[in-house]
């Protein structure tokens, strides 16, 4: 399996600044090429995906099993909770693959990144750019958002998960802001902030609570929006 490894291009002291004006930030070129390569490739071809959506705060999966016995009228029933859900309030339609449903063995890349971004050469690079000393490890899902799935806006705030900063590693090559998926941060006004277009192996990191989304994927998306995403979080690592 490749052996993970950082891009040595960037230097965490250099964009901490930045990251401590901002509250958020871009490295492009995370991974080395071969290992976003890779990572990708898991992804791309992964037949672990579930379906996720809320319905309120319930979090609500379907997996394929489930999907392929569904009728066009539960299809059309799910589209219309997820678009009055979102008309108003909190709502997202994306696909995931969770590592703790005993997704790690059919995804072993993306485990291992997990492992990664937990190891002490990458924590203490984040503390170094976030400026926060308490985090202790990150956690980690993996994302595919096709046409008509969105994020709707939130601020990533839930209370004694330590959440200290946001992290999005995107990994679909060549993405076009008319194919919608843009993590869009608001001010209080609701005007746009900071649009970041997905880009191929960039790392979007943004601190804990700030509002922001990700834009509705438009039917012009020609392939799907993959990302590795997750929070870096104050605290020890759970064992489970
Ligand atoms: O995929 C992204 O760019 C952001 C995802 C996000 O905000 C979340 O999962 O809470
Ligand atoms: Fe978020």
């Amino acid at each position: 399996m490749t052996q993970l490894r950082l891009n040595a291009s960037f230097d965490p002291n250099e964009i901490a600044a930045r990251f401590q004006t901002f509250r958020r930030l871009q490295i492009p070129n995370f991974l080395a090429p071969d290992c976003a390569e890779a990572l990708y490739r898991e992804l791309a071809e992964s037949r672990a995906w579930v379906l996720t959506a809320n319905r309120g705060e319930q979090v609500i999966d379907f997996r394929e099993e489930m999907l392929a016995g569904f009728s066009q009228d539960d299809w059309i029933k799910l589209d219309k909770a997820v678009t009055l859900g979102g008309r108003f309030g909190f709502q997202f339609r994306y696909d995931t693959i969770r590592l703790k449903d005993g997704g790690a063995a059919q995804v072993p890349l993306l485990a291992a990144f997990t492992d990664f971004l937990c190891s002490d050469e990458i924590v203490a690079m984040f503390r170094t750019i976030t400026g926060a000393d308490d985090i202790g490890f990150a956690d980690a899902h993996a994302s595919r958002y096709r046409p008509h799935h969105f994020l709707t806006t939130h601020d990533d705030r839930i209370e004694d998960q330590g959440r200290r900063a946001a992290y999005v590693l995107n990994l679909s090559p060549g993405w076009r802001p008319d194919w919608g998926g843009l993590l869009q941060f608001y001010d209080a006004q609701g005007n746009v902030e900071r649009g970041y277009t997905p880009a191929f192996n960039t790392l979007n990191i943004f601190s804990v609570p700030q509002p922001h989304s990700v834009t509705w994927v438009t039917p012009l998306a020609a392939q799907p929006r993959f990302a590795v995403t997750g929070w870096l979080r104050a605290g020890e690592r759970p064992t489970a």
